[in-house]
């Protein structure tokens, strides 16, 4: 018998979960489907765990920058407690999600959902029609067609890890690879990153992250860029990771080997063929209403859309798009400016807006204020090397066209300039905002 809804969002993650917050409260009937537990990858396998298992690396950091200062002795990750700590946090999630559905009276449904039709689905071998389909799949780590490639493990493996070996390779120098390779070195594991840029995390300033470099160095992680990998040997538990660099052949020897090298819209399986919903080069094919081009029933959002960076905030805005149009006709555009984002390694990077290069191209006329500023009076409270900024300022306006921070509170300090940036705010509006002192904040009117 098929089960008819006003919309079936395929999804259980950050945008599914906005998308049928919004749309069953406006009185749609509503479904949802996933074929893992409930939640998607923010909180079951990304963000979330990922910073509970870095709030143990950051204590071990700093009481190590701290030796000398007043702090001594030892400290060290306990794997099997920390993972403990990280699943006192994730396991609640997918039943407390589910009834947050069932409270909302959105339909649950678990299986692969697969298009049969324009508005059909088959999951797990039952008919689901609707007026919609929402795409919120999500994203996967991209195949990336080397030999021994299944012996990589992805973000949810790391993440679940019983217990961490002693040799970690990471494939890839982005914000996986970043924020990972801290975790396993500050829990004494050897690591090496392999990535075939010309340096690490291409998305931030390159000036910021040749300073952020220092706190890989000093966490003894091998960094080799210009690395592409070649194929991964299986060897009794252990793994070779063959790889070139400039043309040389090198291998590594690890017990772990880990998938660091981008994800792609998760849209094998869904047979879009069926639904004729276009694809262009692994992309969903969308209008600007996050409608699909040849099939107006089927609407996307988040990391399966990849209009807006995939990033947890951008799959809720997207959401939000959606259930609008969805439920009031196409009238909204995602509106991506001052997008912040966040590598989350010791000390943090951030960025938010345009990049230099990016002004430049644009033709913008600009200052620019940066500082390598490891002297200033926050660094050296926590001890810390790495400290620099950039912000790009317009000429005749004062807005703030971008901001690029690295160091102690980067993470949280970048939240005002994207304010800023999203709300029109000036240089001269933050300069004359009094911030708490002594906080990361009270530098802003000092990177101005
Ligand atoms: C390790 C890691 C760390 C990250 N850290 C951050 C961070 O610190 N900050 C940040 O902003 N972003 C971070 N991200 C990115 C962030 O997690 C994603 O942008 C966000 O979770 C995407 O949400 P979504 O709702 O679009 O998709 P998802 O949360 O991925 O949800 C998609 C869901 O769809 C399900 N699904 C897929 N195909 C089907 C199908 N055919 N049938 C049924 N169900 C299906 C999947 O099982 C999944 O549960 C991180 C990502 C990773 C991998
Ligand atoms: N803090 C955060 O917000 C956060 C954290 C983790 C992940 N994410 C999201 O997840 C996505 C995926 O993260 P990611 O780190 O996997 O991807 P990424 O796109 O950030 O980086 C992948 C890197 O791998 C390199 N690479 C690709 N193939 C390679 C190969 N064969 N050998 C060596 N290097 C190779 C690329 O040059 C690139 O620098 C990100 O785009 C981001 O949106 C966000």
């Amino acid at each position: 018998m098929t089960q008819r809804f006003d919309v079936v969002i395929i999804g259980t993650g950050t945008a599914a979960t906005v998308a049928a917050g919004r749309l069953s409260s406006a009185g749609r009937s509503v479904a949802v489907v996933d074929w893992r537990p409930y939640g998607g990858t923010c909180v079951l396998r990304g963000c979330d765990p990922k910073k509970m298992l870095l709030a143990g690396a950051a204590a071990v950091d700093h009481v190590r920058r701290m030796h000398g200062h007043g702090v001594t002795g030892d400290s060290r990750l306990a794997w099997a407690e920390l993972m403990r700590f990280k699943r006192g946090f994730t396991d609640p999630v997918p039943a407390a999600r589910e009834k947050r559905f069932a409270d909302q009276g959105v339909a649950r449904f678990h299986g692969r959902a697969r298009f049969t039709g324009p508005d059909t689905l088959d999951i797990a071998g039952e008919t689901v029609q609707a007026q919609h389909v929402v795409i919120a799949v999500g994203a996967e780590p991209v195949r990336l067609g080397l030999p021994g490639e299944e012996h990589l493990v992805d973000n949810e493996g790391f993440l679940g890890l019983a217990a961490l070996p002693a040799r970690v390779v990471l494939v890839g120098g982005g914000y996986v690879a970043a924020e990972f390779s801290q975790v396993a070195s500050r829990a004494g594991a050897e690591v090496t990153i392999l990535q075939h840029g010309e340096r690490m995390l291409k998305g931030f300033d390159a000036d910021l992250v040749g300073w952020l470099m220092k706190s890989f160095d000093d966490a003894g992680i091998d960094v080799r860029l210009r690395s592409t990998v070649q194929a991964i040997d299986k060897q009794g538990d252990s793994y070779k990771v063959h790889a070139t660099r400039d043309g040389q052949a090198f291998a590594i020897d690890a017990d772990l080997v880990v998938h660091a090298a981008g994800r792609a819209p998760a849209l094998e399986g869904l047979d879009l063929a069926a639904a004729h919903v276009a694809t262009e080069r692994g992309r969903l094919r969308l209008n600007e209403y996050l409608q699909s081009t040849s099939n107006p029933a089927v609407y996307a959002a988040g990391d399966a859309a990849q209009v807006g960076p995939p990033l947890t905030p951008v799959s809720s805005h997207d959401a939000k798009v959606v259930a609008a149009n969805l439920l009031e006709g196409n009238h909204r555009k995602p509106d991506y400016r001052g997008v912040p984002s966040v590598a989350f390694t010791l000390p943090p990077i951030a960025r938010v807006g345009l990049g230099e290069q990016q002004a430049r191209d644009q033709g913008l006329r600009f200052e620019l204020h940066t500082q390598e500023a490891s002297d200033w009076f926050t660094a050296r409270q926590a001890s810390q090397p790495v400290y620099g900024h950039k912000v790009l300022v317009e000429h005749g306006t004062d807005r703030i066209l971008g901001a690029h921070l690295a160091g102690p509170h980067a993470d949280e300090v970048i939240n005002l300039f994207a304010l800023a940036i999203r709300h029109g705010l000036t240089a001269q509006d933050l300069k004359d905002t009094m911030f708490a002192y002594p906080t990361g904040a009270s530098d802003v009117g000092y990177m101005l």
